[in-house]
């Protein structure tokens, strides 16, 4: 595509009297490392280092033009914009013309739930027509395998990039998880939504959002991204940031609402067992019961959200309720490993104060005997969260096991220090290695206990001083029943 054609609608300067209407541009980078011949290059002012430091080198391995947020003393064409992240949001849907356009694009945010809620509408959806999935588990193309990524919310380059293999393979459309970093960091700029989804709100990266108004603003973000007249905000009453958003987002709203019931898709939960969850859902008058095969309340929720965006698009409530009655194992959610132990095992993603709190709290419901906890904090990030999980922790296990969980660049034994600052009764042991932690769980834990391995769910991998070390708390349990397992979840 040509310079000119790509960058004509982008608010940005010319620096100099460079000619762009002959330079063709043969890809997009925003990594150096990654240029080939004819790329245009955009330097990205990060959070570790500065793109525009690497243009020298980038021009050396072909790239023959910049987008820049500074003049740089390089010899290439370079187009100045305000926001580089921006700019190549802006580049890369226009060279994969604007693939949102010929897409069903349905965005779903909330500090909690994202995953869960995207796999149910895909199970949804995918009884009608093929689906593409975004989100922190993988690309999901169809009923391919899931391909690796980077984030939940990918860079724009892959995020557009993706979304085009999506139309050219027949997608429709395409639900994907939208987080505050790629809402607050331009990912998903230059698409647009025909259904936004908010979750809930908690607390949880304080680190990068400040504070939580900050953080909800970031997430009411999605909400200026839809389509048009005929778009849909659909929104979860029961949280007290979803009730304040109703009375900001100015599309059609459909609410949702376990508690609240003014909703407009409202749920009641019938029973709880080991194996899931039956539930009524109501809507306009009509009621259907689902049996959904996932323990725990907040799925629930999880499910009215689903149902809630899958009546927006036109679904009748017997097909959703095939949808998520169908629901296959989400890796990594509450995912029960039976192999003929005595007890329960469920590896959960639960990582924020809110999450561990719904999964335990849900999970002591249920509970026939001890419920243990083996669980950790990330390093590098919401230093504050550690001892409120330990309460939480506490407040429901009769046992519990702290340990490690992407340290990153901190001191894993310091971690696992500022996490026992919140307990207050000696229910707890230390055990930073989290391998051995699990082995040490498992070879204690008597009939009918229930252990709960919370905060890696689906990953297969421990980020620890940089490199990404290969582990997965699945493969331990397997390990240590002696039984081979390979991963479903795709690694880099
Ligand atoms: C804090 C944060 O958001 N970081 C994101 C950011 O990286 P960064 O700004 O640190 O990048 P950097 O290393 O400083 O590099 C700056 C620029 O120089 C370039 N570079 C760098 C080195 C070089 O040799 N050559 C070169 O060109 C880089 O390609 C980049 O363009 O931009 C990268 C590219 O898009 C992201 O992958 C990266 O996400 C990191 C991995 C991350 O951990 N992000 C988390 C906080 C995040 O975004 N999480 C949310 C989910 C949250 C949730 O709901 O739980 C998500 O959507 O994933
Ligand atoms: N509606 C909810 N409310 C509170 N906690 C939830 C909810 N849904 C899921 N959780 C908990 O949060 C964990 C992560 O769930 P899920 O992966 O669906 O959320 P997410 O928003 O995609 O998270 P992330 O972006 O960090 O991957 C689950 O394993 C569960 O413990």
């Amino acid at each position: 595509m040509l310079l000119s054609t790509l960058v004509a609608g982008l608010k940005g300067k010319l620096i100099g009297d460079n000619d762009t209407k002959d330079i063709y541009i043969e890809n997009i980078c925003y990594d150096s490392r990654k240029v080939l011949k004819d790329s245009l290059f955009v330097c990205i002012e990060g959070y570790h280092s500065d793109g525009h430091q690497f243009a020298m080198d980038a021009v050396n391995k072909g790239a023959s033009a910049l987008i820049v947020e500074k003049e740089l003393d390089v010899p290439c064409v370079q187009i100045k914009a305000d926001n580089s992240r921006a700019a190549l949001a802006y580049v890369s849907s226009i060279f994969y013309n604007k693939p949102s356009d010929k897409l069903k694009m349905i965005g779903v945010t909330g500090t909690n739930g994202k995953t869960t809620i995207t796999h149910m509408l895909k199970s949804i959806i995918d009884k009608k027509e093929a689906t593409g999935l975004i989100g922190t588990v993988g690309i999901q193309i169809g009923d391919d395998d899931y391909l690796p990524v980077n984030n939940t919310s990918p860079e724009s380059l892959e995020f557009q990039h993706t979304l085009d293999k999506m139309v050219k393979a027949g997608i429709n459309t395409v639900v994907s998880e939208v987080s505050s970093h790629g809402l607050e960091e331009h990912r998903v700029d230059y698409c647009d939504f025909d259904v936004a989804v908010f979750a809930n709100l908690s607390q949880d990266h304080l680190d990068f959002h400040k504070n939580m108004e900050s953080y909800f603003n970031s997430k009411a973000k999605l909400f200026n991204k839809l389509k048009d007249k005929n778009s849909c905000s659909v929104i979860n009453i029961d949280d007290q940031y979803g009730s304040r958003l109703v009375n900001i987002v100015t599309s059609n709203v459909i609410t949702y609402a376990l508690e609240d019931r003014t909703a407009h898709v409202v749920g009641a939960i019938t029973e709880r067992n080991k194996q899931g969850t039956q539930f009524t859902v109501s809507f306009q008058k009509q009621n259907i019961a689902i049996n959904l095969p996932m323990t725990g309340d907040f799925n629930v929720s999880n499910a009215l959200a689903a149902c809630a965006v899958a009546l927006s698009l036109g679904y009748d409530l017997h097909s959703i309720k095939r949808g998520l009655e169908d629901l296959k194992q989400i890796p990594g959610r509450l995912e029960k490993i039976d192999l003929g132990q005595k007890f329960s095992i469920y590896i959960d993603f639960a990582h924020t104060p809110d999450g561990l709190e719904k999964v335990l709290s849900n999970l002591s419901r249920i509970k026939e005997n001890n419920l243990i906890t083996v669980f950790g904090c990330p390093g590098n990030s919401d230093v504050e969260k550690r001892p409120i999980m330990a309460k939480i922790a506490q407040r429901y296990s009769d046992k519990v096991i702290v340990t490690m969980d992407n340290p990153k660049y901190e001191d894993p034994e310091e971690i696992v220090a500022d996490i026992v600052k919140g307990f207050e009764k000696n229910i707890y042991e230390t055990i930073t290695d989290r391998e051995k932690a699990i082995m040490f769980t498992l070879e204690k834990a008597k009939a009918n206990d229930i252990v709960l391995l919370a905060g890696k769910g689906h990953e297969n991998y421990q980020l620890i001083k940089g490199e990404k070390i290969p582990y997965s708390d699945k493969e331990v349990v397997y390990k240590f029943f002696a039984k081979g397992w390979k991963s479903e979840v795709a690694s880099e």
